[in-house]
């Protein structure tokens, strides 16, 4: 018994001691399969820091700061500024006006001549008057008004040639001055019923500088502060509305146009309608001056401006007349006025024409004042007509 005793304990131990190794193994073997987990581990380990600690502070940092780059950064990126033109500087008006007054003087050289000659002459006899008088009329200061100063300086100046050349060009100036119209109201009316603007037409032949006057006039309108918008009725030639549009893009206001040989009559009104909606004070309506037929040309403008006339009074008619056409010019003028109430008039390109005189004779022949004058081609070439700065610009001097 003690011997099966100690087998069986034998047994047991023996049993027990598998048991024990196999635990042991197992235990071992489910250990080494860990290890896997830590190599993992190390992989796992940083994204399960690194993301926490990212995401985590993340949606607060952008949750507050997301309002601050939109401010800072956001906007400047998203001005779309290449767009815009750059508006350009007009030049000082005092300095404009002298500038004029030189070229004034230097392209009306042959009447300046001719009154130089007549204050150096020593004897004024019948010859020198009939210069004289010849220079006048070359002048286009037409036959009428020439005869007028003629006698006027006759009765002052004396045969026996210039006693005192200060008192005779201070004679000259002041009969030059009366025949040019001191008190005539040059001013344009920009006057307009509230919460209208005012609409300015611009009419002439073609090619005597109406597209050109409209943004040289909108400019010195923006200089002075008032918002102003461009009317392309001119929608005959192709590129008359294109032009104005780039008028307006160097003095930074905006053009109504629409595609060529649409109805004149309906692109004034958009741009009246449209002026009135944006509240702007000038609306400048530019149109094509062809002179086809007298009929023609009465039936579109007449049209423009009664379809103008529906949503706001039209303040200023201004006629264009190009100084360097001369009589052509009157002719114009007479057809345009009794088509349009022309109510001033604008002689461009007197840079180029030594026939000033035009002022004098439209004036009268019209009974309305030259209210603008154009100097050349440039963006500052238009300025108020000033007799005095006239009439001195007139005697070269
Ligand atoms: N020298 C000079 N040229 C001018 C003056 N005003 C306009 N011009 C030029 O005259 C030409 C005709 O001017 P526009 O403004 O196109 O004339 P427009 O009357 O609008 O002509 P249409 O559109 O054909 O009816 C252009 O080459 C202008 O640059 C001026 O005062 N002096």
């Amino acid at each position: 018994m003690s011997a099966d005793l100690v087998i069986l304990l034998i047994l047991i131990v023996l049993a027990a001691a598998i048991a024990v190794s196999t635990v042991v193994a197992l235990y071992s073997r489910h250990k080494n399969k860990l290890p896997p987990k830590p190599t993992t581990g190390e992989v796992e380990a940083p994204p399960a820091e690194a993301p926490q600690a990212e995401v985590e502070p993340g949606p607060v940092e952008v949750g507050e700061p997301a309002p601050e780059p939109p401010a800072g950064t956001a906007e400047p990126e998203a001005a779309p500024e290449p767009e815009i033109p750059a508006v350009e500087e007009p030049e000082a008006p005092a300095s404009r006006m002298a500038r004029l007054r030189r070229r004034l003087a230097s392209s009306n050289n042959a009447l300046a001549r001719g009154l130089a000659q007549l204050l150096s002459a020593d004897r004024i006899d019948e010859d020198t008057w009939d210069d004289f008088e010849t220079t006048l009329i070359t002048s286009d200061l037409g036959v009428a008004p020439t005869a007028e100063l003629v006698e006027k300086l006759r009765g002052e100046l004396a045969v026996d040639g210039v006693s005192d050349p200060e008192k005779a060009r201070t004679v000259l100036t002041r009969e030059l001055t009366n025949l040019v119209g001191p008190d005539l109201d040059r001013s344009l009316n920009l006057d307009h019923p509230e919460g209208r603007p005012a609409v300015v037409l611009m009419v002439g032949v073609n090619g005597t500088g109406k597209t050109t006057t409209c943004g040289k006039l909108a400019r010195v309108l923006v200089a002075e502060g008032r918002t102003v918008l461009l009317g392309a009725a001119d929608t005959f030639r192709a590129a008359a509305g294109e032009q104005l549009e780039t008028w307006g893009e160097r003095v930074g206001v905006r053009t109504i146009r629409k595609e060529e040989g649409a109805d004149p009559a309906s692109v004034a009104y958009q741009a009246v309608e449209t002026g009135i909606n944006e509240g702007v004070d000038v609306v400048l309506v530019d149109t094509a001056g062809r002179l086809h037929t007298k009929t023609g040309l009465m039936d579109e403008l007449g049209k423009v401006k009664r379809v103008i006339e529906k949503l706001a009074p039209v303040s200023e008619v201004l006629l264009v007349l190009d100084a360097t056409t001369g009589q052509n010019g009157l002719i114009q003028a007479r057809i345009f006025s009794e088509v349009v109430d022309v109510s001033g008039i604008v002689l461009s390109k007197l840079d180029g024409s030594a026939k000033g005189g035009i002022v004098v004779q439209v004036q009268r022949e019209l009974g309305v004042p030259v209210k603008l004058i154009g100097l050349g081609e440039g963006a500052d070439d238009l300025a108020p007509f000033e007799p005095d700065q006239f009439v001195s610009g007139l005697m070269g001097e």
